[in-house]
Formats: structure tokens, sequence, C-alpha cells
């Protein structure tokens, strides 16, 4: 795992842990395009990432934005026919994108099924289009901050405890044809891909992903639970709510620098 590090911010319910991850990104995203020229942000499926961009969707700030200096990628994909409702693309597309009027060039989704000849193509596929947006003599372009959801089993972007593709360390994209999670067939960046980032948010609510996070912040093995893996450059946060934050073991809150929302106003 990369030593960077990691803060746990906890908040009441899923509605404030949304209103409250969309507001940072808010804020992180102008501080990024105020450094650089572009940006390249990494999104994520699931529910807590559906509504992070929904709530930036309604958010008033989001018009102080240039999002046309902003590249979106996705950490993984449900292999499913463009705009089928499962697909993590449709989810971001319907929650905030389609309502930024973003530059299609711009929206980097994952290919979907039926595009390619095989799953395998469709992999390569996406890491050409990675390889071609990189600076010289890298893979991949450097992402400024990464979105990720924490399945219950402790999986993150389509890397499944167990898997072959969670101890990958040599390619960019991979193809996982047996999910336990439906559909059975992703796409996904490997975890050095994901551990690239700049900075990682992983946002999650409910009890269901309680020993997940408490497994992880214990510093279980990213094989039996991929989110222990996770690290990013300079920073990464998980944005929780209180259920999910149940089984934080005690003794590492002070460590991992636990913070109530209520003192908490770092960036
Ligand atoms: O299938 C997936 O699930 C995870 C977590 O989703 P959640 O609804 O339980 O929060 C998500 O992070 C991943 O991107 C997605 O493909």
């Amino acid at each position: 795992m990369t030593e960077t590090e990691r803060r746990v911010r906890v908040y009441d319910d899923k509605n404030v842990l949304a209103n409250a991850v969309a507001a940072r990104f808010l804020k992180r995203i102008g501080e990024i395009l105020e450094a650089k020229s572009e940006a390249h942000i990494v999104l994520t499926g699931g529910s807590m990432g559906e509504a992070v961009l929904a709530t930036v969707a309604r958010a008033k700030a989001r018009d102080k934005v240039d999002w046309s200096r902003v590249t979106f990628w996705w950490g993984d994909e449900r292999y499913l026919p463009s705009g089928d409702p499962e697909r993590n693309e449709t989810q971001s597309r319907r929650a905030l994108l389609d309502s930024l009027g973003v530059a299609p060039e711009r929206i980097k989704a994952f290919p979907a099924l039926g595009e390619h000849a095989t799953i395998q193509e469709a992999a390569d596929a996406y890491a050409a289009e990675l390889a071609a947006a990189a600076p010289e003599g890298a893979r991949y372009p450097h992402f400024d901050l990464t979105f990720l959801g924490v399945g219950g089993d402790g999986h993150i972007a389509s890397l499944f405890p167990e898997h072959d593709a969670i101890r990958d360390r040599e390619h960019v994209v991979l193809a996982e044809t047996d999910s336990p999670k439906p559909p059975a067939e992703r796409l996904t960046l490997t975890l050095p891909v994901l551990n690239s980032s700049e900075r990682i948010w992983l946002v999650l609510a409910g009890s269901d992903k309680a020993g997940a996070l408490g497994l992880a912040l214990a510093e279980a093995s990213p094989n039996e639970v991929p989110v222990a893996g996770i690290g990013g450059r300079a920073r990464t946060v998980f944005f929780v709510d209180k259920d999910a934050a149940a089984e934080v073991p005690e003794n590492l809150l002070e460590r991992e620098r636990y913070w109530t929302a209520a003192h908490d106003v770092r960036g």
C-alpha cells in the first residue's frame, strides 16, 4: 500500500455526507483548475458515487467551474450495452455529466458491450485511450482526484477479494469475467493505476460497509480486502457516514486523524 496520509471523516447520514463531499469537490476542482490548465478526474459507480454527482448537479457553485478543462474517466465499468441503466457511465451522465455540457471527447467512458469483438479488446482499447492522454513516457494521465465506492466485501472499482485483478501490478486495464457482484463481466483500472492519483476520495455509507472499512484501516491484506490497498500519492480520505464508521478500530481513530464534520474545516 502507498504510504500517504489517510483520513477518515464521519458525517451524520448519507445526505449530509453527499452534501459535504459535493461541496469539497467543487472547492477542490476550482483549486486544481487555478493551478493547472486541465484536470483529470476518475469517477465511480455505486450508490454514493451517484449521490455525490447528483448533489454537485444541484449546487449553484457548479456554474463557477470551467468544466471544459476537465476530463472524466472511470475507475471501473459494468460491461453492458451503451445506455444500460446499470452502467456506471449511464449513472454519472444522468446524475451530472449530461447537465454540464462537457465536450464528448472529455468524457472517457469504458467501452460498452458490443463495441469490440471481445472484452479483452475492450480493455485494450481503454488502455490505449488512457495512453493517448498520458504525458510523454507514461501509460496513463496524471489523475488529480479519484472517487471510489467500496463494496460490502471490500471491493474497490472491480477489484474483488482473492481475484487475480487485485494482485496485478503490470496492466493498466483489466477485464474481470467472474465478478461476484453482477454483472459478471466488468472492466477495471488496476490498483497501481488507481493509486497513482494525487488524491483518492472513498465515499461510503451504510452498516453493510462497516466491516470492510474497519478491516481496511486495520491494515488487512489487500488480497482479502481490496480497499486496504488504496493510497493516493498525496492524500487518501474516507468520507463515511456514522453507520459505515461503526467498526473503525478505536485505537486507529487518533492515528488516522479521525475527525467529525463539526470539528473539521481542513481540505
Ligand atoms: O459495482 C460496483 O459497486 C461498487 C460499490 O457500489 P455500492 O452501490 O455498494 O456503493 C462501486 O464502487 C463500483 O464502482 C461499482 O462498479
